[in-house]
């Protein structure tokens, strides 16, 4: 009987395991939170949308996007870069972004335009920073694609 006990126990963490690893976003796995969960990254997408909306440099490449799709796809990516438990199911970055002709102005730009929206919800400079290290890993698959 202890035999099978002890199969049990492991069988029964082995599961534990396996159900807290599959969830990607947790108290501890802060990014997310920090940000205020979904609603916080509907905020800070709504912020960012109407800093794009008012500049001159970076409106007319979305000029023929919906803002729309644009918002839930944003918002989707953002979930997911961030660890939040979200899967983005898009295209990919550099798919999207090819033919752009983005270059290296254009994408400081839109990262200055991020960190305006991210100040306009109040999110604290650590966090601010956090967020910027994760999005510039994508640097290269937006850039002169
Ligand atoms: C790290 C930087 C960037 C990230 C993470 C990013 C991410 C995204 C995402 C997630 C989407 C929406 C995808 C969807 O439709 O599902 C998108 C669309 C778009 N992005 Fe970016 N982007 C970045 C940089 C830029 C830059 C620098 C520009 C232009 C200066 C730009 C212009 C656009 C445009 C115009 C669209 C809309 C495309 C359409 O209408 O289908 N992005 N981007």
């Amino acid at each position: 009987m202890l035999k099978y006990f002890n199969s049990i126990l492991i069988i029964l963490l082995l599961a534990l395991i396996g159900g807290c690893s599959g969830n990607k976003a947790t108290s501890q796995n802060n990014l997310y939170y920090d940000v205020g969960e979904r609603q916080g990254i509907e905020r800070l997408v709504d912020a960012f949308i109407q800093r794009i909306g008012q500049d001159e440099t970076i409106l007319p490449y979305f000029a023929k996007s919906s803002v729309s799709h644009f918002r839930a796809g944003f918002i989707e990516h953002f979930c997911d870069v961030i660890g939040g438990p979200c899967q983005y199911q898009g295209d990919t970055m550099k798919d999207i972004h090819t033919g752009m002709n983005i270059n290296e102005a254009s994408f400081n730009r839109i990262v200055e335009l991020l960190i305006l929206a991210m100040e306009d919800v109040d999110i604290s400079y650590p966090v601010q920073n956090k967020i910027l290290a994760r999005l510039a890993l994508l640097r290269s698959e937006v850039i002169h694609i």
